[in-house]
């Protein structure tokens, strides 16, 4: 039985029932697949056993067009509130979708958005079971990524043209003193694109703070990747932010445990992380640590395996999520009523990280317990053989067959199942107060 006071028993009765959450979490809602296995989870996984607060926001597509995209700066800012999101994944819309939508305009990222006002790291590991074959075999410890939240690609101007004509950059000194200008190209006739991004020192040593934090809390070694030799000034001042607060701050730390920072050139990098059997952290800039986390988690499994945690230089406020977006072609198949077999996993451990992270800031140990045993359950079903159709290819490759895999709902419904069990086991029941 939990010896903490946080189980409600409903009145007059000595059954436990729910655990009760004392501070609300932020749930951000979105949109096709990822949503559809958003619901299940919050209906069979989390409702039956939380007593919690839950301060809900659409960012389904339908309604951040509806509300100008108000909803998306709305649910960031109650993520500042009350500390702990949970997000599913969303559309970011490109014209395709415009015209399937009929929206109004091409809003921009809701991640980009929410990063963007939370600032931060995402840090991304990937979900390991020891007895999943991986598709890179010599990956034997966890590669963790810490990819920065703010600015870069996904803030930046871009722009076509479709004529000739000058495109200069200039940056006007708020002290009055002079404006410096760069040309930057003359277009030809016909045009062509271009963009201006920016990023700010102090959200590039919050960065570095939280990756070195990181990288002691788990006793593993820092590696930080730009490709400084070509963005001599944009990259070079994440490369000597980093240096300089490694040797100013963290250095003894890092040398006390055997452990070390360096920065590697990103295509070195790369190469080096195939060849390499894991066990460190990477520090990427916001579009490689996106496109290299997806890189790491398929190699390790599955995209469906990867969480996401946007946590705040002062550790403070966290944004969970899974690594992976809506699954745009399940959702096409599940609409014409085809089976379907999505990995859930990465958007229940998007509630878990979150509700663990609460119960951490709460003090609320049966929170945690709840976390830890629902994540549990996850693999217990998967090991006992209960697993969807992209871990089953991993195991079975091309011999894989249909009694192999489970679909969508029965892996969740599993889960449901041993989650009961565990929770039972410690006093806890699925319900109603
Ligand atoms: N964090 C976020 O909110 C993100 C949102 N997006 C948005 O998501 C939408 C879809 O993007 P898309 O490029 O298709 O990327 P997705 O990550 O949604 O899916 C790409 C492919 O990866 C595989 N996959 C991903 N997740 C799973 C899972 N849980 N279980 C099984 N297989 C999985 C599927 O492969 P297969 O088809 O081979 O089965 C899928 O077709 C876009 O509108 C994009 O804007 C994209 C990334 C992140
Ligand atoms: O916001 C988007 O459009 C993409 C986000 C993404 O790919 C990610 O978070 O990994
Ligand atoms: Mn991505």
């Amino acid at each position: 039985m939990p010896s903490s006071s946080s189980i409600v028993r409903p009145r007059g009765s000595a059954m436990p029932a729910k655990i009760k959450v004392a501070n609300p979490v932020v749930e951000l809602d979105g949109d096709e697949m990822t949503r559809i296995i958003w619901h299940k989870i919050r209906e069979d996984l989390i409702l039956p056993f939380l007593d919690i607060d839950l301060k809900y926001y659409d960012l389904g597509m339908e309604y951040r067009d509806q509300t100008d995209d108000k909803v998306t700066v709305e649910a960031a800012e109650a993520i500042k509130k009350y500390k702990v999101g949970v997000k599913c994944a969303t559309i970011t819309p490109d014209e395709a979708r415009v015209k399937e939508f009929g929206l109004k305009k091409m809003w921009l990222s809701p991640n980009g958005t929410i990063r963007n006002i939370l600032g931060g790291t995402v840090f991304r590991a990937p979900i390991v079971l020891d007895d999943l074959p991986r598709p890179i075999p010599g990956w034997t410890k966890p590669i963790v990524i810490g990819r920065h939240a703010f600015g870069d690609q996904y803030r930046c101007q871009n722009f076509a043209v479709d004529k000739a004509g000058k495109f200069t950059m200039k940056f006007q000194p708020k002290d009055g003193s002079e404006a410096q200008t760069w040309d930057i190209f003359d277009y030809p006739e016909g045009g062509g694109s271009g963009l201006a991004m920016y990023n700010t020192t102090e959200s590039i040593t919050g960065f570095a703070h939280s990756c070195f934090k990181m990288a002691l809390e788990k006793n593993i070694p820092l590696y930080m990747s730009t490709k400084n030799t070509i963005l001599k000034q944009y990259d070079g001042n994440f490369k000597d932010i980093f240096q300089a607060l490694y040797d100013n701050t963290y250095r003894q730390d890092f040398e006390k445990k055997g452990l070390w920072y360096e920065h590697r050139l990103i295509d070195d990098m790369v190469a080096q992380m195939i060849k390499s059997d894991g066990g460190y952290l990477m520090a990427l800039k916001n579009y490689d640590g996106d496109v290299i986390s997806d890189i790491t988690a398929q190699g390790f499994g599955s995209l469906g395996m990867m969480t996401s945690e946007l946590i705040t230089p002062d550790g403070t406020i966290m944004e969970s999520e899974a690594a992976h977006g809506t699954v745009t072609r399940h959702f096409r198949e599940f609409a014409a009523g085809r089976e379907t077999s999505t990995n859930s996993v990465a958007s229940i451990y998007a509630w878990t990280r979150g509700l663990a992270f609460r119960g951490k800031l709460d003090k609320n140990d049966d929170l945690i317990y709840f976390a830890n045993a629902l994540e549990q359950s996850c693999l217990d079903a998967i090991s006992a053989g209960k697993m969807t159709k992209d871990l089953a290819l991993i195991y079975h490759g091309k011999g894989m067959k249909r009694e192999h895999y489970v679909t969508t709902m029965e892996y969740i419904d599993e889960v449901a199942k041993l989650l009961k069990e565990k929770l039972s086991a410690r006093g806890i029941e699925a319900g109603k107060l």
